[in-house]
């Protein structure tokens, strides 16, 4: 029905706003005139929407000043046309409209689609309201008669379909502007855009459909995306089956450094979802207290008692890549464990206190083969600035973080960043079960794993970060979300990287 655009193994590329205006532009250049596009834009949601929802009868339409609103006005005048109902709400009035937009309202007057305008208070009749507020043209803090329009649309309780965008979300960022629409479903035209898989992107947009309104192929020629959105054909063209004749030295051996007094399961959590996603050899180096522990959860894993420096000997300089953080602590045996990582000349995986280690004292500090993975918190400790200006716009923050610091930096939460040489990629996938303690020592571990069978410290982030999210959904559509435990992440990954089995007949090992 709709065009998606093509994907490859790198998954889907994303753009930003004015990207996409440029691309906009580019489209038009090539002969098809801006209202066609508007009518080709509104044509498309209009079949999605029908297809969606068959049985409504009666559409509440609210239409912005600009482009989008264009969109709305065209929509309302098709779905009249084929005998809905349609409550058309204009939040600026025609007078004021300009090109395409004017004339597209004044196309669905002449068709006859009642209007009225926006008041606080107005009751949005439809069974489906149609959000044509706001879209790329969004510049600011959302103001006047669309914020209370927004916050309208979303006391509604009624099934939302998005024009493009929700309205108040930043196409760029992901970043609410004041009050975005919480949309059931969005239709986003020409490229995708990378605000609407970050920060409150995922939360805002519901179910996405992309179409690219048959632009010529042309238009995106030496047009780099803003990033790329990382999807499940990356597992195979990354992780091919092995070769019959391997073995586990050949495989990687990694070391996990973590778990100070107190906080062992960090550091076995780490190394168990290392072992799972196929490191040859695992060791931990951890507080002599939680060795037991260690050998019993997971034997294959080779536990060290360190209480220092000294009795870390040469295990660092026999692994070949290091995973450090998990469970560190900020005190004298975190910064003991942190200090040989970074001494070790190998390749590190590098999370949690050991970031906040590097944010208090080793500040300054830049190597291009490691891979950091802050939360918002670690990254706003990191940029000395405050976890909200993270949030604002974690694109940015990805990669200032990256041009600091060097190597590769995966920015987690939501729609979870990766930042490399190679440019930005988004995460999709993941879910809200994953609020939950140890998620990200998990993560660390697997992270390593993929380092240490040789994938690039870039490619082994994003199919970490990928797999990852992709086993707490196996996980969750197993036992739900709430309760999912990172424990409970190793097992479905260890299915996920071996793409050749089919998930339904594999059973989770613990
Ligand atoms: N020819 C084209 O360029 C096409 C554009 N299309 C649509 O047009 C949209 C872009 O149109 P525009 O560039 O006109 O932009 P928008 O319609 O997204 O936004 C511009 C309007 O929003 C108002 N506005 C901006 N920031 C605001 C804020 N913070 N608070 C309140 N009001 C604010 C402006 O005053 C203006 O009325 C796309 O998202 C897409 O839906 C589609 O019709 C496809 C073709
Ligand atoms: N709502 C969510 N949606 C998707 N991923 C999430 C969500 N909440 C947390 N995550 C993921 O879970 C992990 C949590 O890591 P972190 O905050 O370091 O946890 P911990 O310190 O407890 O190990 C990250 O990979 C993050 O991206
Ligand atoms: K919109």
């Amino acid at each position: 029905m709709t065009q998606a655009p093509p994907e490859d193994h790198r998954g889907r590329a994303l753009y930003r706003a004015e990207q996409v205006r440029e691309l906009d532009r580019r489209v038009i250049a090539s002969g098809v005139a801006g209202f066609a596009l508007m009518q080709r834009a509104a044509a498309s949601a209009w079949r999605y929407l029908r297809a969606t929802w068959p049985e409504v009868r009666h559409l509440s339409v609210l239409c912005g000043g600009g482009n989008n609103g264009g969109d709305g006005h065209v929509l309302a005048a098709l779905a009249a046309a084929e005998g809905l109902s349609v409550q058309r709400i204009l939040v600026k009035p025609v007078e004021s409209l300009e090109g395409d937009a004017r004339r597209a309202a004044e196309m669905a007057d002449a068709a006859g689609v009642g209007r009225q305008p926006w008041k606080d208070g107005t009751t949005l009749s439809g069974e489906l309201v149609v959000d044509a507020l706001l879209g790329t043209g969004l510049a600011g803090e959302v103001r006047g008669a669309s914020r209370s329009a927004i916050a309208a649309i979303n006391a509604s309780g009624r099934p939302v379909l998005a024009i493009d965008i929700p309205s108040g979300l930043h196409a760029d960022t992901g970043a609410e502007l004041g009050e975005a629409v919480r949309a059931t479903h969005t239709i986003t035209f020409i490229g995708d855009k990378l605000g609407l898989h970050t920060g409150r992107g995922p939360a805002r947009v519901g179910k996405l459909v992309v179409d690219d309104l048959a632009a010529p192929r042309e238009a995106f020629e030496g047009m780099t995306p803003a990033a790329w959105r990382l999807g499940r054909a990356l597992i195979a063209a990354l992780l091919p089956p092995r070769e019959r004749n391997a073995h586990k030295g050949a495989m990687g051996h990694a070391l996990v450094l973590g778990g100070a007094t107190g906080m062992g399961g960090a550091g076995l959590l780490a190394a168990e979802a290392c072992a799972r996603l196929g490191a040859g050899k695992v060791s931990l180096a951890t507080d002599p207290a939680h060795v037991a522990a260690s050998l019993i959860r997971r034997p294959e894993v080779m536990a060290h008692g360190v209480r220092g420096l000294a009795d870390l000997g040469e295990l660092p300089q026999k692994a070949d890549v290091l995973v450090v953080g998990p469970g560190l602590g900020r005190g004298s045996w975190g910064q003991a464990m942190l200090q040989a990582a970074l001494a070790a000349e190998r390749p590190l995986v590098v999370d949690a206190d050991a970031l906040n280690l590097l944010a208090e004292r080793l500040a300054g500090q830049w190597r291009d083969d490691w891979i950091l993975t802050p939360h918002p918190g670690e990254a706003a400790r990191l940029l000395g600035i405050g976890t909200a200006d993270v949030e604002a716009d974690r694109p940015a923050a990805a990669q200032a973080l990256q041009q600091r610091f060097g190597g590769v930096v995966v920015l987690k939460g939501a729609g979870s960043l990766v930042a490399g040489p190679a440019g930005l990629a988004v995460c999709p996938c993941g879910n809200p079960g994953m609020a939950s303690g140890g998620m990200g020592d998990a993560l660390s571990g697997m992270l390593g794993a993929l380092v240490a069978q040789g994938l690039s410290l870039e490619m082994a982030a994003r199919l970490g970060v990928l797999v990852h999210a992709l086993a707490a959904d196996m996980a969750a559509r197993q036992g739900g979300e709430r309760g999912l435990l990172a424990g409970d992440l190793a097992s479905c990954a260890r299915i996920l990287v071996n793409p050749t089995m089919d998930e339904d007949d594999a059973v989770a090992t613990r």
